[in-house]
């Protein structure tokens, strides 16, 4: 796999200060030399700046930044799709989580010229179902999945480039959910693996199944990784912990299970909040947790 590894240093989707620096902790944990130990080709095409918007309008006074995460929005869609274009697998490191926004459109732009389906798995805490019009934080991170499943109310967004239908997005490691996103999520058909359906299932039943339909349909995948997916004991650095996350071996399996799957075609990393960490604990984890996606493992032994 040739990679490239794109810097997104963007904090204007949430409010508290630090993911800024997200970039930057992952190359000093050594996210760079970890992929290119297990073969793959790596570059590093540095830090990516917003483009320049101004006036953008929400109708919803609390929403905050909003030219900043569109102009985001902007850079990051086009960063994403150049990298497919070229055949290589685009990382980026954040950076909050609004940078989904342009991440999974650059994807979903790129998949639809190749006439390929693009399927969705958001590893999370939240469902990040918010639309601008509905978030009571006003934080844009927690809305990407909407924009995404083409719900209204992103007038600055725009459309979504084909939108995906409900089938191809999956949430997984769900426990944080407003009621406005609660109501939506209720009349979309989206599978929505909450820790509930992972404590009954299993980490493996419900990821296999998904896994299964990307592969069926010959999809192109894009995988979401937000730091609070992890339980906060194992992964501090991040501004909305929520108890009862997933574990060190539960969260290497699904990485492990998406590495020998070989579907994942794009990767964000969201959330770090490095001002936050325990002595770069949680950006070790994270690069870890890269590296069995990549294909590190103990022994060459997939589960069958
Ligand atoms: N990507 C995230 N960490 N999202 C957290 C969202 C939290 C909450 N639902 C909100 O809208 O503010
Ligand atoms: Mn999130």
């Amino acid at each position: 796999m040739e990679v490239s590894l794109i810097g997104a240093p963007i904090d204007a989707g949430q409010r508290r200060a630090g993911c800024i620096m997200g970039p930057m902790a992952y190359r000093v944990a050594g996210l760079g030399a970890a992929i290119a130990e297990l073969g793959h080709g790596v570059e590093d095409r540095g830090d990516l700046g917003p483009d320049a918007v101004q006036g953008a309008h929400c109708a919803n006074p609390v929403v905050h930044d909003l030219d900043l995460v569109l102009g985001w929005t902007q850079a990051l869609r086009r960063a994403v799709g150049a990298e497919l274009a070229l055949g290589r697998m685009p990382v980026i490191l954040g950076g909050d989580h609004s940078l989904a926004l342009g991440t999974v459109a650059g994807a979903a732009e790129h998949a639809a010229s190749v006439g390929r389906p693009l399927f969705l798995l958001w590893l999370d805490a939240h469902s990040d179902f918010h639309t601008p019009l509905t978030t009571t934080s006003g934080n844009l991170h927690g809305t990407p999945v909407a924009w995404i499943a083409g719900r209204e109310g992103f007038d600055a967004f725009g459309p979504f480039p084909a939108a995906l239908p409900p089938e191809r997005i999956c949430l997984y490691g769900i426990r944080s959910v407003d009621p406005a996103e609660h109501a939506a999520l209720l009349t979309h058909d989206i599978a929505i693996n909450d820790m509930r359906v992972l404590d009954e299932h299993g980490i493996v039943a419900p990821l296999r199944a998904f896994l299964d339909r990307v592969r069926a349909a010959g999809g192109m995948l894009h995988v979401s990784l937000d730091v609070d997916f992890l339980d906060p004991s194992i992964a501090p650095a991040v501004g909305t912990t929520v108890p009862g996350g997933t574990t060190f071996r539960e969260a290497h399996l699904v990485c492990e299970l998406l590495h020998e799957s070989r579907l994942v075609t794009s990767l964000d990393l969201v959330e770090l909040n490095p001002f936050l960490d325990d002595r770069g604990m949680t950006a070790k984890l994270m690069v870890d947790l890269v590296g069995s996606l990549m294909g590190r493992k103990v022994f060459d032994r997939p589960t069958a």
